[in-house]
């Protein structure tokens, strides 16, 4: 095939501190996710900052953000909220990401009022070039992102150390007691493997299969996605979480693609062999982690669904289209599973 580019979903993206609506997300009918361009691992002197001087660094995220979620399960989870305080990015797409539904959004440290997202980008760098993603961590007082990239945002907030665990439910299988507890040393390696396999078949997946513009690129991404859901459901059949009793950074990297399966990826993005509710086990599990209470915190379903309604005016009404509701709340029995 040529260097055929055609573009379904355009986003647009920064070039050297501007605003360009070119997309380079599509080479060959394939969609292609960039590297997050700040991606370099948070610092021990950085994640002692977060500890030591509350308010410095600012959560950006979306609700309806797979990669963000992660991100606030951590801070939820871990009990940040005071610590971090938490800004939503989200409304209708104009130049990328609104920053507070396209209110005047003062950044953090500065007197600077922002509508776009991506002017939060140009002010910690006026020359930045790539896209534009949440989430994203700010520090107010070098007024510069941190990171923008989810895994490394996820795996500093689980090492701060604060006196103030939010354990409410050690039977949870959440083991919040220590910095780093989410990825314990004697376990690093089958996280990383776990993680780069979610990545593949789910998280990044899902978007291959709905940003696809050929046929063949689509059926490609169906089989990883299905494939991928398969293997994870024989795996936790035996286990209550993906790597035993505890909950890890693998489950809240899988947990996000779940939560959204049936309401996004299953009618938008054509992921539709099967709903998540088609696997027991993976349903289940779903809503074991589902029932904590901090999760629970972390999902605004109605921001989910709406995203991917927006219309393209403001004077366009979103027409949500529904689907069997399904029971969160119903006890998933995981408890007992060894
Ligand atoms: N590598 C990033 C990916 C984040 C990402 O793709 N976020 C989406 C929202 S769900 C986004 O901001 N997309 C805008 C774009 O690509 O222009 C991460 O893991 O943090």
């Amino acid at each position: 095939m040529s260097n055929n580019i055609k573009v379904k979903v355009k986003m647009g993206m920064l070039i050297n501190g501007e605003w360009s609506e070119v997309d380079k997300t599509i080479v060959n009918g394939q969609y292609v996710r960039a590297n997050s361009v700040i991606a370099q691992p948070i610092s021990d002197n950085m994640i002692q900052s977060i500890a030591d001087e509350p308010g410095r660094f600012h959560l950006i995220a979306s609700w309806s953000c797979p990669w963000s979620h992660r991100t606030m399960l951590v801070r939820a989870l871990k009990g940040l909220q005071d610590l971090i305080p938490l800004h939503i990015a989200g409304g209708r797409r104009v130049q990328g990401y609104p920053m507070d539904y396209g209110e005047l959004w003062e950044v953090p440290g500065t007197t600077r009022k922002i509508v776009h997202l991506h002017q939060l980008y140009c002010v910690s760098d006026n020359q930045f070039s790539g896209r534009v993603t949440v989430p994203v961590l700010w520090d107010k007082v070098a007024k510069k992102i941190i990171s923008n990239d989810s895994q490394n945002i996820m795996r500093a907030l689980d090492r701060v150390e604060t006196e103030s665990w939010n354990v409410t439910r050690p039977e949870s299988g959440f083991p919040a007691t220590k910095p780093g507890s989410f990825s314990p040393e004697h376990l690093a390696r089958e996280i990383e493997t776990l993680n780069q396999f979610i990545y593949l078949h789910i998280s990044n997946g899902v978007y291959q299969a709905g940003f696809a513009q050929s046929q063949a690129a689509y059926d490609e991404a169906i089989e990883l996605v299905f494939a991928g859901l398969e293997k994870l459901e024989q795996k936790l059949a035996g286990r209550r979480f993906l790597l035993g009793q505890q909950i890890t950074e693998s489950d809240l990297q899988l947990f996000p693609a779940l939560v959204r399966f049936d309401v996004v990826y299953f009618i938008h993005h054509f992921c539709s062999l099967k709903r998540l509710t088609d696997f027991p086990n993976l349903w289940a599990y779903a809503r074991d982690i589902y029932s904590i209470p901090q999760v629970a915190q972390t999902i605004d379903w109605r921001a989910i669904q709406i995203s991917n309604h927006l219309p393209k005016s403001n004077d366009e009404l979103p027409i949500i289209r529904v689907m069997p509701e399904n029971d969160w709340l119903k006890p998933s029995g995981r408890e007992r599973i060894g």
